[in-house]
């Protein structure tokens, strides 16, 4: 079966189309597709294009450990450019329906760059969601084992739990990013960023991504962390977010509308053997 590998500042996935599938692709299918030794290995599955009732494309986001989510910021950059890759867009704006809402894209710089206009942020407890009375998200404790943490939440069609820091470390998300994904306050668990403000245009985050673990960037994570930094004052509207596997820009508008702008790198192509699914039950 046929796919493409792309990254995104090392967030990477694959990219799989309908018209190639083989089999239908269960939560188990996908693990092992996903999986660093036994499958190809990826941060998540992108499915698409699919038709679309409102917009010219649709697109399904698998995470690694097979559950779906609404939105992926890198992975609508990757999806983006694979459209563009195969002529089905040129450098004319387009828009892609996602589980989270859609969303605007454009393929720039002969398909190194794109642009994704992310959609609103909002931090209410009902959308996001967090357990609890009706209120906006800001500032609130989290203890975990013998910390405890002050959090905002927020969502951009996917859930976002961002906690700042003096300073962010890899050893610190990977100690308490997995508690905190499936804690008790998020019923569909989280995505976990600790960010670091370093002045009014820059942040640096590092994330622990709800079905997925430890990744090195993250579109949609950039775009909650810095929409949390500019709503509590502590940045401006336009700021750089700083992650292991690279950048990636942020404009924010007065009511939260987000655009990201980052890279997109092609990896492979390439056929997936029926033979890595053996001794799956489904
Ligand atoms: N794991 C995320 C989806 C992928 C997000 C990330 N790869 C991005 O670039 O936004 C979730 O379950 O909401």
């Amino acid at each position: 079966m046929k796919y493409s590998k792309y990254h995104a500042l090392g967030n990477d996935y694959l990219v799989i189309a309908p018209k190639d599938l083989a089999f239908k692709l269960t939560p188990e299918k996908i693990q092992r597709i996903c999986h660093r030794n036994f499958g190809i290995g990826s941060d998540g599955i992108l499915f698409g294009p699919l038709p679309s009732e409102n917009a010219k494309f649709r697109l399904r986001i698998f995470n690694p450990d097979g559950s779906e989510a609404e939105k992926s910021g890198n992975g609508l950059r990757i999806f983006s450019r694979y459209l563009w890759d195969r002529k089905l867009v040129g450098d004319e704006e387009f828009d892609i329906e996602t589980l989270g809402g859609k969303v605007k894209a454009c393929v720039a710089n002969s398909g190194n760059t794109v642009q994704v206009e992310m959609g609103y942020v909002s931090f209410h407890s009902d959308k996001i969601p967090v357990a609890g009375h009706s209120r906006e998200v800001l500032e609130e404790s989290i203890t975990i084992e013998d910390k405890t943490f002050t959090f905002c939440a927020a969502t951009i069609g996917n859930p976002h739990c961002v906690i700042q820091m003096p300073e962010v470390t890899p050893e610190i998300v990977k100690k308490y990013g997995s508690q905190i994904e499936v804690h008790p306050y998020f019923p569909n668990r989280i995505n976990v960023q600790f960010m670091k403000v370093i002045d009014r245009g820059n942040i640096q985050i590092e994330i622990w991504e709800r079905g997925a673990g430890y990744t090195l960037a993250s579109g949609s994570s950039s775009s909650a962390a810095a929409a949390v930094a500019y709503h509590l004052g502590l940045c401006d509207a336009s700021i750089a977010v700083h992650m292991p596997g690279g950048r990636i820009a942020i404009e924010i508008n007065n009511d939260f509308l987000v655009t990201m702008t980052g890279a997109v790198t092609k990896v492979a192509e390439g056929l997936i053997s029926m033979e890595i699914f053996e001794y799956l039950t489904d």
